[in-house]
This record gives structure tokens, sequence and C-alpha cells, in this order.
């Protein structure tokens, strides 16, 4: 049965002993997390280690085999609520590779019921002059700004990035940092995977790491993750 959220969460996202198998493996295998509202949490580990998996779980799109979880009281379980309440950028997902890029935008704005201001975003994460290209036309740097562009747009509490940083030149990398240190000063709680210390050090107000399907270290972001 699928609990009812209380009434005010303490926690934007609260994961107690997950697990998630494929197959016969656990990638996850005991992830217990409380971050709370306005937190930036990274997640590092190494190629493989389960921080996508993470991240799909999340975001409603994978069920946990074992364990609990909720965003923003809502149950994992109750999928509908969580994906109302979440933003995920994965370097496969969210796009329509045969529309074009601002055709994308005017879609994503119409899914969350906002007012559609493509080619003002498209001016702010460098991509006007692809306007009209396809989105699998794009370079994956342009489609990482298209991306970009999408979270700008979404109304979603609770971000979801998996690195965030991949694929860019030094002026998106920057970009990047700029919009993720304006969502959170917009309230955004915000969880993004990388292999960049150094430049999600900068945004990210704690640090995790998954490492044999737990996590091993939760430390506050000036301490270093490495
Ligand atoms: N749908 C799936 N079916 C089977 N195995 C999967 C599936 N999704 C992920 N895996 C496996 O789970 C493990 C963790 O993958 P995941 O993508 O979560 O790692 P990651 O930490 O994001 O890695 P990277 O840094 O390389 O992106 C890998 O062994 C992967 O092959």
């Amino acid at each position: 049965m699928v609990a009812p959220p209380p009434a005010a969460p303490d926690y934007a996202l609260h994961l107690a002993h997950v697990a998630r198998k494929f197959g016969a493996q656990f990638v996850l295998r005991d992830v217990t997390l409380a971050v709370a509202p306005g937190e930036v949490l990274a997640l590092f580990g190494g190629n493989g280690a389960g921080k996508t998996t993470l991240l799909r779980l999340i975001a409603g799109l994978l069920s946990p085999t074992r364990g609990e979880g909720r965003v923003f009281g809502y149950d994992l379980r109750d999928k509908r609520s969580v994906r109302e309440h979440v933003f995920l950028m994965t370097e496969g997902g969210g796009l329509y590779g045969d529309l074009t890029a601002r055709e994308n935008l005017d879609f994503t704005a119409r899914m969350y019921g906002v007012p559609e201001r493509s080619a003002e975003l498209l001016e702010r994460v460098d991509l006007a002059p692809a306007a009209h290209k396809r989105a699998r036309e794009l370079s994956s740097g342009m489609r990482k700004r298209l991306h970009l562009a999408r979270m700008l747009l979404a109304p979603s509490p609770l971000l979801l990035l998996d690195e965030p940083f991949a694929n860019l030149d030094t002026a998106g990398k920057e970009a990047v940092l700029t919009h993720l240190c304006a969502a959170q000063a917009e309230g955004k709680t915000i969880l993004l995977s990388s292999h960049e210390p150094e430049l999600a050090a900068q945004v990210a107000t704690r640090q995790a790491r998954i490492e044999g399907g737990v996590l091993t270290a939760q430390i506050p972001a000036t301490q270093g993750a490495a």
C-alpha cells in the first residue's frame, strides 16, 4: 500500500535501505540518504557504480527492488506524484529526435503547463542558431545545452542531473554552473552525478560517493570528494 504524503515533509528526498538489481546483479545494495530542500548534492563514483540507476529510481522511472523512498513526502511507488516533483536530465532521455530544438522546448512547456518561451531560452543557452535543427542532428554538446534549456523551463522543485558537465566546452560548463547556482538560489534541490569533482564542488553543498552499491561518503563540499 502507498502511504499518503505528510502535510509538511522535512526532506526533499529520503531513501532508506534502497536496493536495485538487474538480473542477478545488485547495482545498488543499501542506499540511505536524506536531502533537505535547497541542498545541492554531488554524486561521484566510477563507471557503472550506479549513479544513473539511482537518479532514475528517484525520478520514478525504476522501482527499488528493496527499501523505501520519498520525494517531498510522496512514496516512490506513487510514481505519478513523484514525477510531478522531479526533473530528470540524462544523456539518453527527454528529447524527441525528430522534433527541432525549438519544438522540443515548445513541447516541454506544454507538458509542464507553463508559458512557451523557447526563443528566449535558446538564446540563453547559446543555441539560437540551431533552433530549427532536429534534436537527433545536434552534437552531444548542443543536446546538452538543449537539456539545460528544458531544465530552465521545468517548474519541478527537485532537479536530477546526470553528468551535466559532460560533453560541453569550457563556456558550456561555465553556463551549467551559472544556471545551477541560479536554480539553487531559487530554492531548488539538486542531485547531480559527475566525474568532474572540481566543477561539481563549485555548486555542491554536499558530496557523496557510490561504491559497491552503497554510499561510502556523505561529506560537506568544503572537505572535497576524491
Ligand atoms: N536497464 C538495465 N538493465 C541491466 N543492467 C543495467 C541497466 N541499467 C543499468 N544497468 C547496469 O547497472 C550498472 C550501473 O549502471 P549506471 O548507468 O547506473 O552506472 P553509472 O554510475 O551511471 O556509470 P557511468 O559513470 O559509466 O555513467 C552497470 O553495470 C549497468 O550495466
